[in-house]
């Protein structure tokens, strides 16, 4: 709302002081220049305090400013994530995983009686939180989480002492991303004296570092197990192909890439379990909210649901059990089209950043350094100069073969060399998600009167409720 306001009162480009000095950007021909000689990458912010005590400066991927460091790291992410093995991996999960919620949904909601009763509601957000959280963890570490299974239980009233202790550490990691993933900003935005000296400040920081301290102790316990498991199995047999094995072998024996230089390095646990914590932060919450919006959108527009519907009829014939495969997605076009035009007139990231540790020219000023940018990525996506209609919800834009959005005009996964390492899985799970969602069911929101509930968490708009009626597709 504040940026959207800034936007309509200031135009282009503004400033905004408070703790620091940023400079908002809204058009897609001021990024030409946003990275630095000096660090040759583009810098999301400097080295700030906070994210020392997060103890991230220097490593992983998502705030490392050594060009050195995030080059290795992001090969490293790059080479996992794009490979048509993993490819393979995202379609199995989503698979299993979707009929793991079904046979939720059966027992709450899909029931004669449940529906007769009209008790067939459910929010959605909440269900696909837990089920992306179990899916990143599967993807990115190859170990099973169950929370949501806990959700289910829950729901269920069948909290009881003997619940697996599987289910229970699942939610007890689940309890800590989520709390992590809203918090952490602060470590950004609030100055180190607040955050170490004013007991509500210091509370909260406390609090985050605490959830940390727990997701950091069990990635190394992950990382530990995986690296005897893959000693232990021969030379001759093949590994799993989640992301975590993939980092573990790069530059080894074990990987089928590999060329004896002398020079390559492997990856230390350190890096691994930083990597891992960037994948998870940025893979979990993101899609689930995506999701979300994507199902408010299509409710509120019954020609696109029908085409969509048409799309996915073509491909399953009525069948509405087979898994699905890669190429239904690839065959999946006008469902492409509607994540686009989401994320188009509805960004869940509405900014991104950009720092300069040197004196440059931005926009046609000059800056010193040392000066944070923030793109504007909802002004960008909803601006006449790039967009014909901007404020139309119309996913047929993308269906025209000679169509091409103008350069940076379209940001969802952001641009650059920092691009979303996670666009390609994102876009699959989304797309896949849809076509078996609306295969099968009729899902309807509870409330077509009331504007979709959301919230500002740091820079990602979450949504916070969305109730929806699900019923068997006639
Ligand atoms: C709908 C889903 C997603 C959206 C809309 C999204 C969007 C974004 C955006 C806008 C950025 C900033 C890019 C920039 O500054 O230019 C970003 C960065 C990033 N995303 Fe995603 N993302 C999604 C899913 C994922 C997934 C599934 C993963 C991981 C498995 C992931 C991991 C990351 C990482 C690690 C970065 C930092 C990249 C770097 O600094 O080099 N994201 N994402």
């Amino acid at each position: 709302m504040f940026f959207k306001f800034c936007y309509d009162k200031y135009g282009d480009i503004y400033e905004i002081n408070n703790t620091m000095r940023i400079i908002v950007l809204c058009r897609s021909e001021y990024f030409e220049d946003l990275s630095t000689t000096k660090s040759k990458l583009e810098m999301r912010c400097p080295d700030y305090e906070g994210l020392k005590e997060l103890g991230v400066v220097g490593k992983g991927i998502t705030y490392n400013n050594n060009f050195k460091s995030w080059t290795f790291n992001r090969h490293f992410f790059n080479q996992a994530i794009l490979s048509p093995k993993f490819t393979n991996e995202v379609i199995d999960w989503t698979n299993e995983l979707f009929n793991e919620l079904e046979s939720y949904w059966d027992r709450l909601f899909l029931k004669e009686e449940i529906i007769k009763e009209n008790k067939n509601k459910l929010n959605f957000i909440q269900w696909f939180s837990h089920y992306k959280n179990d899916m990143i963890i599967k993807l990115l570490t190859g170990e099973r989480s169950y929370s949501m299974e806990g959700y289910f239980i829950t729901l269920n009233n069948k909290i009881s002492d003997h619940q697996s202790t599987r289910i229970k550490e699942s939610v007890k990691l689940f309890q800590a991303i989520y709390k992590f993933q809203i918090g952490y900003f602060i470590f950004f935005v609030f100055p180190s004296f607040l955050r170490h000296h004013i007991p509500f400040f210091k509370n909260m920081a406390n609090d985050i570092l605490q959830k940390l301290d727990f997701i950091n102790q069990k990635l190394d316990a992950v990382i530990k197990r995986r690296r005897q498991e893959i000693e232990d199995i021969p030379l001759n047999e093949p590994l799993p192909n989640d992301i975590l094995t993939s980092m573990i072998i790069k530059n080894t024996l074990r990987d089928d890439n590999y060329i004896e230089t002398g020079a390559n390095r492997i990856m230390p646990d350190s890096e691994i379990r930083v990597n891992l914590l960037d994948g998870i932060i940025g893979g979990t919450y993101k899609s689930a909210n995506m999701l979300s919006y994507i199902i408010y959108y299509i409710a509120h527009h019954p020609i696109v649901k029908m085409k969509m519907l048409k799309e996915i009829d073509s491909i399953f014939q009525g069948d509405i059990i087979r898994p699905i495969t890669k190429d239904d997605f690839y065959n999946l076009k006008y469902c492409e089209a509607i994540v686009k035009e989401v994320a188009r007139i509805f960004p869940i990231i509405y900014s991104t950043v950009r720092y300069i540790d040197e004196p440059k020219e931005i926009a046609g000023y000059q800056w010193p350094a040392g000066i944070t940018f923030s793109i504007n990525i909802k002004a960008i996506h909803n601006k006449d100069d790039y967009w014909e209609e901007p404020n139309k919800f119309n996913p047929d834009r993308w269906m025209d073969e000679n169509f091409e959005p103008k350069k940076d005009s379209f940001i969802m996964f952001g641009r650059g060399l920092r691009l979303c390492p996670g666009s390609k899985l994102a876009m699959i799970e989304l797309v896949c998600l849809m076509a078996l969602l609306f295969r099968k069911y009729d899902i309807n929101l509870v409330d077509m009167n009331s504007p979709v509930k959301t919230k500002c968490d740091g820079l990602l708009v979450c949504c916070v409720e969305l109730l929806v009626e699900i019923k068997p597709r006639n």
